[in-house]
C-alpha cells in the first residue's frame, strides 16, 4: 500500500485517529447490545504541567472540528474490514462495519472554554451520550487537548516571565515533533500568549500574525556583513531586523547602525537587531547603549537561543535590555515536560433497566489516581474583583445541599464552608446537544485575549514558577462522601 501523502495529514475526516482498542471495545459493546447505554466521561489531568500552579485549557476548537467531522468513510471501513485477528479471521464483521457506516454523532458535550485557567482533576470536557460513541472519542480528544493545553500553558509561563510589554515570537517549527506537532504548537503558543509565529502554515491556517528576521546564511552569502544588511534593507526597507552575531556581535551592532543611518537618510527605520549567541544580558546592554548613543532608541533588540521562562527571568534580573524574545525548541516541544497526562474516565453509566445512574470509579493504590464519579460541573468562586478563590466539583445528577462545603479530595480533614453570598460561575458550557453544535466558537484571537485575562486574574503566588501555592479545588461534601463510600465498597478489604 502507498503511504498517504503528507497533505492527507490535514484531511478533515480523521476518524481513524484512534487506538485499535477503542474500535475493538466498540465492537464488543455492539455485540453486547450496550452501544446505546448512556455514558458520561470526563477528560481531565491530575497535575498541572511544569510543576506549575495552573494550566491554560486549550484545544476545544480543534476537538469540536474533529467531532463535527466524526464519521467513517468507505476507505476507513475498507481498511477496518481488512484487519485480521491472530487466526486469520476478520477482526470486525461486515454487520458491524455497516453499523459504523450509519453511525451519527449524537453526544452531548460540555467544555471549559479555551484560554480558561484550569487545575488538577477538573473536567475540561464532559461527554454524555451512547457508550460506544463516547468511547470512540477518547483518543482523539486526549491527543488534541493534552498537547494544546501543554503548549498553551508553556506559552503563558513564557509570557509571565517576559511581562506584558515585551514581544514574544514563536520560532519552533524546525525543532517541532513533525509537521502537525509544529502546526499545533504554533496555534497553542499563540493562544497561550505569544504575539506571532515564524510558521507560515500556522499563519495561513489560523490567522496568527507571521514575523521573522533572517538567518546566518543570509550574512554568509555576501562578501561582508554590512553588504548583507544593506541588501536585506533594500528588500524590506521598513521590515528589517538584522542578525548581528554571525562574526562578532558588537561589531555586528556597529554594522547594523551604519546601515540604519543609510536607511534613515532614505526615510526608513531599522526595526531591530537580533542576538543569537553569547552572553545575552551583557550583549543586549552593550547593544542598547550603542543603538541609543547613535540615535536609535526605538530599534528593538530581539534575543533567541534556547530560551525559556526561567532563562528569561534570569536575563531580566541581570538587567538584559531585550524587548523581543524569539522562542523555539523549549516552547514547541515543551522541553522540560514532554506530555500532559490528561485522562478520559467513565464516571456514570445509565442502569440497564434505565432506572437511574450507576456512578463509576477507577480505583488506584494512590488516592490521587482514583477517579471522581458523577456527572460533574466545576463551579469557580470569585472575590469582589472577580479573581478565582476556589473551585468546587459537584455532581449535577444529585441535588446540592443548602450549606456547601469544599472538601480536599486528598485530605478530607481540609474543608472550607462556602459563604452563601459568594459569587461564582460554572465553567463547563454546552458545546454539543444531541450531536449538534450549540456553542458559537470564539476566534483564536478572542481565546488568546481570554487566556491573558484569566492568567492575570490568578494570584501571583499561584503563577510563580518555584513552588507555587496550591489553588484550592474541592469536592462538594456530599460528592466526597459518596466517592469515599464507593471506594470503600469497591476496594477489597483484606483481613490484617
Ligand atoms: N546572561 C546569561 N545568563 C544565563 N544564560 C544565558 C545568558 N546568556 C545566554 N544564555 C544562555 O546560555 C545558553 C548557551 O549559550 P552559549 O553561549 O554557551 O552558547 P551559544 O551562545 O549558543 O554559542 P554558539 O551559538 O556560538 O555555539 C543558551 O541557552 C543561552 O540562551
Ligand atoms: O533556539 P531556539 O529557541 O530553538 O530558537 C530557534 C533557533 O533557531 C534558529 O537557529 P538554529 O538553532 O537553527 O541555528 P543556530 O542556532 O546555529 O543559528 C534561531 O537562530 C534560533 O537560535
Ligand atoms: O525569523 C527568525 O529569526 C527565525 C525563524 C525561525 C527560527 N529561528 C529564527
Ligand atoms: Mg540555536
Amino acid at each position: 500500500m502507498n503511504p498517504a501523502p503528507l497533505s492527507g495529514l490535514y484531511a478533515p475526516s480523521l476518524s481513524l485517529v484512534t487506538d485499535l482498542y477503542q474500535l475493538t471495545m466498540a465492537y464488543g459493546y455492539w455485540q453486547q447490545g450496550m452501544q446505546d447505554r448512556e455514558a458520561v466521561f470526563h477528560l481531565y489531568f491530575r497535575k498541572a504541567p511544569f510543576q506549575g500552579g495552573y494550566a491554560v485549557a486549550a484545544g476545544l476548537a480543534l476537538a469540536v472540528d474533529w467531532m463535527e467531522n466524526f464519521s467513517f468513510s468507505e476507505e476507513d471501513l475498507k481498511y477496518l474490514g481488512s484487519l485480521r485477528g491472530s487466526k486469520g479471521a476478520a477482526l470486525f464483521p461486515a454487520e458491524f462495519l455497516h453499523y459504523l457506516r450509519e453511525l451519527k454523532f449524537t453526544c452531548n458535550v460540555e467544555a471549559i472554554p479555551e484560554g480558561t485557567v484550569v487545575f488538577g482533576n477538573e473536567p475540561l470536557l464532559r461527554v454524555q451520550g451512547p457508550l460506544l460513541q463516547a468511547q470512540l472519542l477518547e483518543t482523539a480528544l486526549l491527543t488534541i487537548v493534552n498537547f494544546q493545553t501543554l503548549i498553551a500553558t508553556k506559552a503563558a509561563r513564557i509570557r509571565e516571565a517576559a511581562g506584558p510589554q515585551d514581544q514574544i515570537l514563536e520560532f519552533g517549527l524546525r525543532r517541532a515533533q513533525g509537521f502537525d506537532g509544529g502546526l499545533g504548537a504554533s496555534r497553542a503558543a499563540y493562544l497561550g500568549g505569544v504575539d506571532a509565529t515564524s510558521n507560515v502554515l500556522a499563519g495561513q491556517r489560523y490567522g496568527i500574525p507571521v514575523r521573522g528576521t533572517h538567518a546566518h546564511s543570509w550574512v554568509m552569502a555576501f562578501e561582508d556583513e554590512p553588504t548583507a544588511f544593506a541588501a536585506y534593507a533594500k528588500a524590506f526597507p521598513d521590515d528589517s531586523v538584522f542578525l548581528v552575531d554571525t562574526y562578532d556581535t558588537l561589531e555586528g551592532v556597529r554594522h547594523a547602525i551604519k546601515i540604519a543611518r543609510e536607511m534613515r537618510a532614505n526615510g526608513h527605520e531599522l526595526g531591530g537587531i537580533r542576538l543569537d549567541s553569547g552572553d545575552l544580558a551583557y550583549l543586549s546592554r552593550e547593544a542598547r547603549a550603542l543603538l541609543d548613543e547613535a540615535g536609535f532608541p526605538k530599534t528593538r533588540i530581539v534575543a533567541s537561543n534556547d530560551l525559556e521562562e526561567n532563562l528569561i527571568t534570569s536575563l531580566k534580573l541581570q538587567g538584559a535590555r531585550i524587548d523581543t524574545w524569539g522562542i523555539g525548541t523549549q516552547l514547541v516541544t515543551a522541553y522540560n515536560q514532554a506530555a500532559l497526562g490528561g485522562v478520559y474516565k467513565l464516571a456514570a453509566l445509565r442502569k440497564a433497566d434505565d432506572s437511574g445512574w450507576d456512578f463509576t470509579l477507577k480505583l488506584s493504590e494512590q488516592l490521587i489516581k482514583t477517579s471522581i464519579p458523577g456527572i460533574l460541573q466545576v463551579r469557580r468562586y470569585t472575590n469582589e474583583k472577580g479573581q478565582p478563590r476556589a473551585d468546587m466539583l459537584y455532581n449535577t445528577a444529585e441535588p446540592l445541599p443548602e450549606q456547601l462545603t469544599l472538601v480536599d479530595p486528598f485530605d478530607p480533614t481540609r474543608r472550607r464552608p462556602v459563604r452563601s453570598e459568594a459569587s461564582f460561575k460554572e465553567l463547563l458550557e454546552p458545546v454539543f446537544r444531541a450531536g449538534k453544535r450549540v456553542l458559537e466558537l470564539p476566534t483564536l484571537a478572542e481565546s488568546r485575549a481570554h487566556a491573558q485575562r484569566e492568567v492575570q486574574s490568578l494570584d501571583p503566588s499561584i503563577r510563580r514558577f518555584l513552588n507555587p501555592h496550591v489553588y484550592p479545588v474541592g469536592l462538594e461534601e456530599s460528592l466526597n462522601t459518596f466517592r469515599t463510600n464507593l471506594i470503600l465498597e469497591k476496594r477489597p478489604q483484606r483481613p490484617a
